[in-house]
């Protein structure tokens, strides 16, 4: 993901803070003095003057505040000294332990004597302490009882005082807590404490001190050894609990590149929840043409720095429940397509209403409406893109190392109406729709559905397509394992989930234990419309900063969005690449489906749980494309029950069932490798060979009676 800076929104990444050692927060084995040594010695302030303006801020804040840290600290001592004054003079300690002993009675005459001595005491010591004072005042100098009352209040104060480590929410820190970590590190310290992040005995290392920048304040620590960054941000929620922000507030990042290590992290408290305001408008607006291989303008981060989402090479799928912001998620991303003369563009919207009409303008191929024959016509659509992947790669495999160097698609390549390569975006709404149509059909000798057929196309058009320049980009509100096959997600490579139901769904979209990494998009708010989780795809530069990151994306009125669409198409008849059904020819190219059957087979096969046994329909999902041969070799059955939320024992026999025995294999762990017992993915491929061809019942039984 590329990321623009903004001027007030310097990131942590690109700060280089090797250029500055850390510097101990707290530690509790060091003086004060030396504390104070290193802090001058280590201090940029002398040598930046933003550093430097910061520290005279916080110096000034320290002071003015100090006034007041003092009148609550005396005020505390004073209540701790009154608090044990009246235990001594009640003789406590006494009262309780014949309490205990049920003997109050007897001994209530004897405790009422010592209680009088000590109002006795009380008094002639209080009548002796203002005598001397005054005293004090009359014969030495006013100076001296000023000098009395004052050691007192250090006296008390010191009394009062704070005490490290101290824990939980003490009334002082309520409200205004939010901000105390940015004038008092310890209250940082405690927060990470607190939420559990680092020990009772450990502590933080200031990388950059807090400062505030693009509303909200930021800080980068090291933390302890052995502790890492990933955690923090997996239990970001405890961390934000534990300041007393609410969770969209808190950005945590890990620091990496240059200066970054497992163990820093960069933090940022926005002032006010990031999200709300009005939306941020698309620079798309704005621009008069756009170039497809750049980066499409997305939205914008917690901090407002632009996110960029780069399309060509990869393929993205958008997942949300209803009203969320998933057309204008997918409308961004084909806006982008749509302002370059030379891309193409194929749009099926399942959901049939008027928000992809106007794209009707600029689209090669268009379908709107979820009847059999829009269906048809999107089968037809993918068909003849099955079959232009297949020409493009024999196309490609004919051209010269310098037209085409890695058999992969080149700016100049897919600009060259000559090469007949354009870039081609296939869009769809509600992918949902198609994909569950239960229509029978026969693919070869294959016998499926419609629905199926769609997602093995889509399956394959997601793998081959971006190397030959065609980018799938699909929408759904049902992002569950039922609507969107294993095969078909996993050759998804970026992803972008708004709101949704619960982590399961969020994990479908965003890719398996993503919520255990701290990314949900289930705790997203309802109120954050055109909020979601953004992961990029990790084969782009853009997958090297974060596992994922939160993105409100832009805003664009239907008035822009009509606009955009008919500059595309004025674009496109400038350039003469109007084409398709936006040119008025609405036929699909006559492709001999058989070749498109025998490109599918010939791909990696495309597994199907339908009428499997359990449990080896569950494998088989579960595995989806890796089942292939040449994908794994292994898996471990601990790996089976856990995903598949299995008893072991029941498993194994059902398997077994199956003609599919465990095996030991070593596995990579750490820097290591161990033994395991597991399945070959080969024995799964057999059992599942034997089962369609009827040589074991789809109950688990060998058709001639074998177990
Ligand atoms: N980035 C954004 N900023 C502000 N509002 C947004 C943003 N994105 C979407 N919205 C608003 O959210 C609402 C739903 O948007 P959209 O139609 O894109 O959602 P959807 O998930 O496609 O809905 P459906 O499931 O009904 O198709 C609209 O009112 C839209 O204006």
């Amino acid at each position: 993901m590329k990321r623009a800076k903004t001027n007030e929104t310097s990131t942590a990444l690109d700060r280089s803070p090797a250029s500055s050692p850390p510097i101990p927060l707290l530690g509790p084995q060091r003086s004060l003095a030396a504390r104070l040594v290193d802090q001058c010695r280590h201090s940029r302030v002398f040598r930046s003057r933003r550093f430097g303006r910061q520290a005279v801020k916080d110096a000034v804040t320290w002071l003015l505040r100090s006034p007041l840290r003092l009148a609550s600290a005396v005020g505390r001592g004073l209540l701790a000294a009154l608090r044990a004054w009246r235990r001594w003079v009640r003789v406590q300690d006494y009262r309780d332990a014949i309490e205990q002993a049920e003997k109050l009675a007897e001994k209530f005459v004897e405790i009422r004597a010592l209680t009088l001595y000590r109002w006795r005491v009380t008094g002639i010591t209080a009548v002796a302490a203002t005598f001397l004072l005054l005293m004090a005042h009359v014969i030495a100098a006013p100076l001296a009882m000023w000098g009395a009352v004052g050691a007192s209040l250090i006296a008390l104060a010191v009394a009062g005082r704070r005490k490290e480590g101290a824990t939980g929410r003490t009334p002082a820190l309520g409200g205004p807590r939010t901000l105390a970590w940015t004038m008092d590190p310890q209250v940082l310290v405690d927060a990470f404490r607190d939420a559990k992040l680092i020990g009772r005995d450990e502590s933080l290392r200031l990388v950059e001190r807090a400062t505030h920048t693009g509303g909200g304040w930021s800080i980068t620590v090291d933390l302890p050894a052995t502790r890492k960054a990933a955690d923090v941000i997996k239990h970001r929620d405890a961390l934000a609990s534990a300041l007393a922000v609410d969770e969209v507030q808190l950005v945590a990042e890990r620091v990496r590149g240059r200066g970054g290590h497992a163990g820093r992290v960069f933090l940022w408290v926005a002032d006010v929840d990031p999200y709300s305001g009005p939306p941020f408008s698309s620079p798309l607006v704005r621009a008069e043409s756009w170039d497809a291989w750049r980066p499409v303008p997305f939205g914008r981060d917690a901090r407002r720095r632009k996110v960029d989402l780069p399309l060509v090479w990869t393929s993205l799928l958008v997942g949300a429940i209803p009203r969320q912001g998933k057309t204008m998620a997918v409308r961004l991303a084909a806006a982008g397509f749509i302002l370059d003369a030379f891309a193409r563009l194929y749009v099926f919207d399942g959901k049939g209403g008027k928000d992809w009409r106007a794209a009707e303008a600029v689209a090669h191929r268009f379908v709107c409406g979820d009847d059999q024959a829009d269906a048809e016509a999107v089968r037809d659509g993918l068909v003849e893109l099955v079959a232009e992947v297949q020409s493009r790669y024999a196309r490609m495999a004919e051209l010269d190392d310098e037209t085409c160097p890695e058999s992969k698609i080149t700016p100049q390549l897919s600009r060259d109406p000559a090469q007949r390569m354009p870039i081609t975006a296939v869009i769809f709404d509600e992918v949902q729709v198609f994909l569950d149509n239960p229509t029978k059909v026969a693919i070869g000798e294959r016998g499926t559905t419609l629905g199926e057929y769609i997602a093995d196309m889509l399956a394959y058009l997601a793998r081959k397509g971006p190397a030959a320049g065609i980018i799938v980009v699909l929408a759904t509100q049902r992002p569950d394992s039922q609507t969107i096959p294993s095969r078909l997600r996993s050759v998804l490579g970026t992803r972008f989930a708004l709101r949704v139901m619960d982590w399961r769904d969020s994990n479908i979209v965003l890719g398996d234990q993503m919520n255990t990494r701290g990314y949900d998009a289930s705790t997203l708010l309802p109120s954050h419309k055109g909020v979601g989780i953004l992961r990029p795809d990790g084969e782009t530069d853009a997958g090297a900063d974060a596992v994922a990151l939160t993105v409100r994306t832009f805003y664009l009125t239907n008035a822009e969005w009509r606009a955009i669409c008919v500059r595309g198409r004025l674009l496109r008849e400038i350039a003469g690449t109007l084409s398709g059904y936006a040119a008025g020819e609405d036929t699909t190219r006559a492709v001999d489906s058989a070749d498109v059957a025998g490109a599918l087979s010939a791909g990696p096969v495309s597994w199907s749980a339908e009428r499997l046994p359990e449990p080896l329909g569950a494998v088989v999902e579960f595995l989806g494309e890796e089942l292939r041969p040449g994908g794994r070799r292994f898996v471990p059955t601990a790996e089976l029950t856990d995903a598949l939320d299995v008893e072991p024992s029941v498993f194994a026999r059902q398997m077994g069932e199956l003609g599919c025995r465990p095996t030991r294999h070593y596995v990579p762990e750490g820097d290591g490798v161990r033994r395991v017992r597991g399945y070959l993915t080969a024995e799964i491929r057999d059992a599942v060979a034997r089962v369609r061809s009827g040589e074991i019942s789809s109950t688990g039984d060998d058709a001639d009676g074998a177990a």
